[in-house]
């Protein structure tokens, strides 16, 4: 660190004493290789930064001049804090996270144009000590993130239907059957009879834009924004869930959204166990995720997170989003509705994702100024309602079966447009069909 503080000094043209450099630890480990890099200025680089955050750090008048300014307002600034005795030293802080997700980018592009093999340390031709930690710290979490991959695969592979055991059920690949998912929700209240309503719902509008599931944080056209959060409805057993565990299981196996540090899955019903608890954000993730245990605070504002709160319709959580305190800091204590709201409304790891899925009468729990995404879970299109019971079915014959019997039932036919309704269907058809019972199967 004196080092850094020697370097920073200098660039920066402050004397020695003046400087203090404090902030995330990887940060610093990068900030120190870079000032041994003679060839890379520190300018250059923080300058990239952002204006304010350079105009206060680089120029060496700037520095001076902030200073005195600083002084007199006797105001705190973002980038460039003082302490009691500042008239002496510039202590220079990395504190937003969007500061140092910023920074962590530039400095990792930049260590990935250094020639193969060629650190900013190696070029100096030797190592700080702070430079020494990095590739530690860095497998350190690289650990983390693959033990969490692998306890998810683990909960997600294997899904459990109707009344059996958790944990004792089919492979989700096999079953998991693509669903009709739209961007937008439909908006009419229906007070047709439920079948008639299935029956409009199955028919497709012009206007619905499909969606991929793995796509929903896409940016999909040039009118749209960074999307931060994405909320889902979707009737009773349409297959939310099991969407939130074939998006988790994906990424746990590195099919998809692997620009994703951490998918972090939360059943609202689980959530309202510890709904008396106080906790803070930090080891409400270690209580749901144990393989967690040894990230720190400073880690989850570095990566890129996404919070899925699956079934809010389940919620017993008062989610007050106009009234409430404010919580910015993931080791702060507070009740857990608290934590939510400052989650979903960004006060509280602003660069985190956050996915909620509902029924659609509990989704106006959430404001609509806070969601960048609605997206609705629509059920099955005809041909994914043949796909499930071919998947579902290794004997083509019962499949083939069982399908011509729900064709020859309107109703049936209209009622498996939701999932769960093919999960009863194949279960009692099958039933019918396989033991000695044709006599008696349901005359369509
Ligand atoms: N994509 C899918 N592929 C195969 N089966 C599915 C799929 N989606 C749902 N199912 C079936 O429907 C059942 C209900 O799905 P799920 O639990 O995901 O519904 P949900 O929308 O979360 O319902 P709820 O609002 O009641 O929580 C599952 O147990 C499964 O049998």
């Amino acid at each position: 660190m004196d080092r850094l503080v020697r370097r920073a000094s200098s660039v920066l043209g402050c004397p020695l004493d003046s400087v203090e450099v404090v902030g995330n630890g990887r940060m610093m480990a990068k900030l120190s290789s870079m000032l041994n890099n003679t060839s890379h200025p520190l300018q250059d680089t923080l300058t990239a930064l952002g204006s304010s955050f350079s105009e206060r750090l680089l120029h060496p008048r700037c520095v001076k001049e902030r200073m005195d300014e600083d002084r007199a307002e006797s105001t705190v600034p973002s980038c460039v804090s003082l302490k009691s005795d500042w008239s002496k030293r510039a202590l220079i802080t990395f504190r937003s996270s969007e500061e140092i997700e910023r920074g962590e980018h530039i400095l990792s592009n930049w260590d990935q144009a250094a020639p193969p093999g060629e650190s900013s340390c190696s070029q100096s031709g030797s190592r700080s000590g702070d430079a020494e930690m990095k590739p530690k710290q860095r497998s350190d979490l690289q650990e983390v993130i693959e033990g969490h991959k692998m306890s998810l695969k683990r909960r997600c592979e294997h899904v459990t239907e109707g009344t059996h055991e958790a944990g004792s059920g089919t492979l989700l690949n096999k079953i998991y059957t693509e669903l009709y998912i739209t961007e937008g929700q439909s908006e009419e209240v229906d007070t047709q009879h439920e079948v008639r309503q299935l029956e409009r719902t199955s028919k497709k509008n012009i206007q619905d834009t499909p969606i991929k599931c793995q796509d929903i944080f896409k940016v999909l056209s040039e009118q749209q924004r960074h999307i931060r959060v994405v909320l889902t409805n979707g009737v009773a057993g349409v297959g939310k869930t099991f969407s939130v565990q074939k998006f988790s299981l994906d990424w746990a196996e590195g099919l998809e959204n692997q620009d994703i540090s951490l998918v972090l899955p939360l059943s609202c019903r689980e959530l309202n166990l510890i709904r008396d608890e106080q906790h803070s954000l930090l080891s409400l993730l270690h209580v749901f995720h144990p393989t967690l245990q040894k990230i720190r605070a400073e880690d989850l504002t570095v990566w890129k997170l996404l919070f899925i709160f699956d079934g809010l319709d389940e919620s017993r959580f008062s989610l007050d989003f106009n009234n409430h305190q404010l919580i910015s800091d993931v080791t702060q204590v507070s009740s857990v509705d608290l934590l939510l709201v400052n989650l979903i409304q960004g006060n509280l790891l602003p660069s985190a994702l956050i996915w909620i899925t509902s029924r659609p009468a509990a989704a106006h729990q959430i404001p609509p100024s806070c969601v960048d995404r609605i997206t609705e879970v629509r059920g099955f299109t005809d041909s994914q309602k043949e796909e499930y019971f071919r998947r579902r079915f290794s004997d083509e014959d019962l499949s083939k079966r069982i399908i011509s019997h729900i064709k020859a039932s309107r109703s049936l036919h209209i009622m498996c447009l939701i999932p769960v309704f093919c999960w009863i269907t194949a279960i009692v058809l099958e039933n019918m069909m396989t033991r000695d019972q044709r006599g008696s199967c349901p005359k369509p």
